[in-house]
């Protein structure tokens, strides 16, 4: 929620994790919860996945088209992961921190580091990890959209992914989706009341002390 009271400046929020760590099923949870928090859609060069719509899970784009975005400047950060093309269109992350709302990204380290690099006051930043390698195997075979070769490749690439968690304000090891699901949320609600990201914090005080 939007405070009332003061002014403030949204925030852009990261999660990170090796693919099948949950990072998707605790955003899904968030947005449902938090009515302020807009998941910044991304634009890929991957295939759908069963289930996947155009322009609500991803922005479906060949790599001509992506590249003439790369090209136009119309991305925030973009990376290549497991061979396909990723990028984080800019304006409506733009839009919406300018009105004071809150952009959740589902990015992976190499676009979390431009984010830091070009807007770091504006960056939270959490990693989540799964409670075991096998627990992990498991997520990525039950979610059951890869086929094996996928899963696979995806395993043995958890571990360099995982190597990044030093580049992150927060770690929520993910072992249940509820408790997990609270720490983002608590994150969240902690950094909202950053005194720097309360910019209305000037006006608010004067008009307390103004008698
Ligand atoms: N840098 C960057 N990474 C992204 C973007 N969108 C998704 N990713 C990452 O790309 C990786 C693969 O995502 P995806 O194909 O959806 O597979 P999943 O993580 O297994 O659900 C994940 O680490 C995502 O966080 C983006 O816009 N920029
Ligand atoms: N804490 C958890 N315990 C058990 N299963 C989980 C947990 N978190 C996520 N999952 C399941 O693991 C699979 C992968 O989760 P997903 O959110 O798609 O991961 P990611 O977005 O990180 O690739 C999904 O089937 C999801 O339901």
């Amino acid at each position: 929620m939007q405070d009332a009271f003061v002014q403030r400046r949204g925030l852009m929020l990261v999660l990170s994790s090796p693919s099948g760590a949950g990072k998707t099923t605790i955003s899904r949870e968030l947005l449902g919860r938090d009515g302020n928090l807009a998941l910044s859609v991304s634009a890929t060069t991957r295939a759908p996945r069963p289930g996947e719509e155009d322009g609500v899970h991803y922005h479906f784009l060949d790599e001509g088209e992506f590249r003439r975005m790369v090209a136009d400047g119309d991305f925030l950060e973009h990376a290549e992961v497991f061979g396909k093309l990723y990028g984080t269109p800019r304006r409506p992350v733009e839009r919406t921190l300018d009105a004071g709302g809150d952009v959740l990204f589902d990015i992976d380290w190499q676009g979390t580091r431009q984010l830091r690099d070009t807007a770091r006051a504006d960056l939270v930043s959490v990693f989540v990890l799964p409670p075991s390698m096998d627990a992990l195997a498991e997520r990525l075979r039950q979610r059951g959209q890869d086929s094996e070769a996928v899963v696979r490749e995806r395993m043995a690439k958890a571990a360099d992914e995982m190597s990044h968690w030093r580049e992150y304000d927060y770690i929520v090891v993910n072992e249940s989706i509820p408790e997990s699901v609270r720490r983002v949320e608590a994150i969240l609600q902690a950094e909202r009341l950053r005194r720097e990201r309360q910019t209305g914090l000037p006006d608010f005080v004067g008009r307390l002390t103004d008698v």
